[in-house]
């Protein structure tokens, strides 16, 4: 090993002592049970949703508190004190408006506290203490350590006990004591979270998602076909950019442009009102109680309208200038009859419902105005330039990446693009073609290409990333066509299907899974595909478990759009040093619901693998990391303390 870097290491562990320790500690630590994974996907924007999940650890707090005091607790009281780990704050609020004295009061404070210890005393079991301690809200870290390391049948130090809680309430540090004891629970029951794609889109809050999840000790994420539009948006692709824009216009969420990452729409008011009226299909989706006045939502209608046109133009001069991407059957506009207002596809003549093609010219359509060039322009600059953005889409590729194996299972958003058989479809780009893992980091390789080179616009990277997004070989769509055109403008249901690419059917047999997770260098006995993306239909009895347990499909529908479609409101799945659960979400409505009525939106848990034996650090991924950092520190042993 490179004795320069050995000597600089010396300057960390300036003594025997030290590597000593550490060497010990790591391979303690190997040793411990595997800490445990919490995977979620297609949040779309649901922020409240997903913080409820995150809160409760998909049931994992709940399970905690029931294992330790189902016998001393009514299931009314073990669904109250649970919400107060959930939502410390509010529930203390409750509570304590509950109470006509003092005396009931610091009875309560006396037994929270007493209860929360135990809570997170038997959350922390599996962990090192110096895990448990950086868990801790710091200004209470030395008091919670006594607290802790008290075993009952020391029963002379029973009063020294009850001094410091007695302490903690006369000097009013209670309620922050117990709302620090809960959030570190929250931490402690998931050691390391999975967001396996799509948090942008169709919901109101992307934004705080991202916030939150910066703030998140362990985290990484498999980027959705969503995802990669606003990093392509953000990247320099205009198309990428108006579809966003769009989305947000048809799902009355342009605040998220505005109000959260501070874009001015005015420019595409300004060419909405000028070319554009009112359009039943283009009204946003209303799926809130705070509905838009009348006015505004003719204003979303026309600039819902004016953004898609600039869509629809913009993807033909890509279909054009990318033979092989193989979407000639895409350009729409050139397929319309402007005077007798029809379209002809496959064959069939369809009329055109409500067109609103004011901005076109019959003889060269795909041609953007200068108006609409100039605001999709202003459009870029505004979004290249707004701070936060910035800071999320660069935290989106630092943690991102198109697929992840982690701890021997395969997890991606979409799909692995395969034929009828079942090979792995291939792509050419470029005289060169690719299939399978080759595909998807070729893909991965421009969409960073482009997110380091935003200024270049037109170029294969950028336009790569929008491919991604809706590309028949793109392994996050996996469809043959996005038939956005035709649900805007033909009424025929039959236009308006979009080819699935057959992994979608064929993901149900176990040898495909296996030779998948084989051409991911994986071990097809003991991995799993975790799969995001398509809305598990409970509804109709789909199973998220399919092929033998090798495939688990985790989207169940944060979506509020989609919750009727599924009949649930998402799965999650946790992966232990036991095996793998799934969980599946009821509907969740408000934070107020819960701390009302106390009640979780939890239901049943499937068993997806059960290990035979209790995994361990040693096996996984960050086992493998600390097996590195003990050969270096015994390296590091025997140059300058061993001699
Ligand atoms: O929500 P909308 O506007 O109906 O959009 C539907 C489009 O979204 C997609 O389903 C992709 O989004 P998802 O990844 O959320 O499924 C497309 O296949 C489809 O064309
Ligand atoms: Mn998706």
């Amino acid at each position: 090993m490179n004795t320069k870097y050995l000597d600089l290491l010396a300057q960390k562990y300036d003594s025997e002592e030290k590597v000593v320790t550490e060497i010990i500690n790591l391979k303690a630590i190997l040793n411990l049970p595997k800490g445990t994974e919490h995977f979620v996907s297609d949040l779309h924007g649901e922020y409240q949703a997903f913080q409820h999940v995150l809160r409760n650890g998909s049931g994992r707090v709940k399970e905690k508190i029931r294992d330790l005091f189902e016998e001393e607790m009514s299931g009314k009281e073990l669904d109250e004190f649970a919400t107060l780990v959930f939502y410390p704050e509010e529930k203390i609020k409750l509570i304590k408006n509950g109470f006509d004295n003092n005396e009931e009061l610091e009875m309560w404070y006396t037994c929270t506290i007493d209860r929360m210890i135990k809570l997170i005393s038997y959350a922390s079991s599996k962990y090192t203490r110096s895990k448990l301690r950086k868990a801790l809200p710091t200004q209470f870290v030395y008091i919670i350590e006594e607290l802790l390391y008290k075993t009952d049948d020391i029963t002379n130090k029973e009063s020294y006990y009850k001094k410091i809680v007695q302490q903690i309430i006369s000097l009013g540090q209670a309620d922050k004591l117990i709302s620090g004891l809960a959030y570190a629970t929250q931490k402690l029951v998931v050691d390391h979270l999975h967001v396996v794609g799509d948090i942008y889109d169709r919901g109101p809050e992307p934004d705080k998602i991202m916030e939150t999840l910066i703030h998140y000790p362990s985290v990484d994420i498999q980027w959705g076909n969503h995802d990669v539009l606003w990093i392509g948006a953000f990247a320099g692709s205009k198309v990428c950019l108006a579809n966003i824009l769009r989305i947000c216009a048809r799902y009355n969420n342009l605040e998220i442009i505005e109000d959260a990452y501070g874009i001015n729409l005015r420019p595409l008011l300004n060419l909405a009102e000028k070319y554009y009226g009112d359009h039943a299909a283009f009204r946003p989706k209303i799926h809130t109680d705070d509905k838009p006045s009348d006015h505004e939502q003719l204003q979303i209608t026309k600039m819902h309208q004016a953004i898609a046109m600039i869509q629809f133009k913009l993807e033909s001069s890509i279909i054009k200038r990318r033979p092989y991407f193989n979407m000639s059957e895409r350009l729409l506009l050139e397929k319309v009859d402007y005077d007798r207002e029809e379209i002809t596809l496959h064959g069939n003549t369809y009329p055109l419902v409500n067109p609103c093609f004011s901005t076109i010219d019959p003889e060269d359509p795909n041609r953007l105005l200068e108006e609409e060039e100039q605001v999709i322009e202003k459009l870029l600059f505004s979004i290249q330039h707004s701070e936060k953005l910035a800071r999320h889409m660069k935290f989106l590729m630092k943690k991102g990446s198109l697929y992840l194996k982690y701890n021997g299972n395969l997890l991606i958003h979409g799909c692995i693009p395969v034929d009828e058989e079942g090979n792995m479809e291939k792509m050419t780009i470029e005289d060169k073609s690719y299939a399978g893992r080759e595909l998807l980091d070729i893909f991965e390789h421009y969409l960073r290409h482009s997110f380091a080179n935003p200024k270049e616009t037109d170029d294969l990277a950028t336009d790569m990333v929008w491919y991604l997004w809706t590309g028949q070989y793109s392994s996050l769509f996996g469809k043959r066509e996005m038939t956005t055109f035709e649900r805007y403008f033909i009424s025929d249901k039959a236009t308006h299907k979009e080819r699935k690419n057959p992994y979608y059917y064929l993901r149900e047999d176990e040898e495909v899974c296996r030779k998948i997770l084989a051409e991911f260098d994986l071990n097809p006995d003991q991995g799993h595909i975790i799969n995001g993306h398509t809305p598990v239909k409970e509804i109709e009895g789909e199973n998220p478990i399919k092929a033998g347990g090798k495939m688990v499909v985790i989207d169940g529908g944060f979506s509020k759009a989609y919750q009727s479609t599924t009949g649930i409101a998402g799965y999650t799945l946790l992966y232990n040093s036991f095996g793998m659960q799934l969980v599946a979400h009821k509907r969740f409505n408000s934070k107020e619901e819960v701390l009302r009525d106390g009640t979780d939106v939890l239901s049943v848990k499937r068993l997806v693998d059960k290990e035979l034996e209790r995994k361990k650090v040693l096996e996984t991924n960050v086992g493998e990391e600390l097996l590195q950092e003990i050969y270096i520190l015994n390296s590091l042993m025997e140059y300058k303390y061993m001699k």
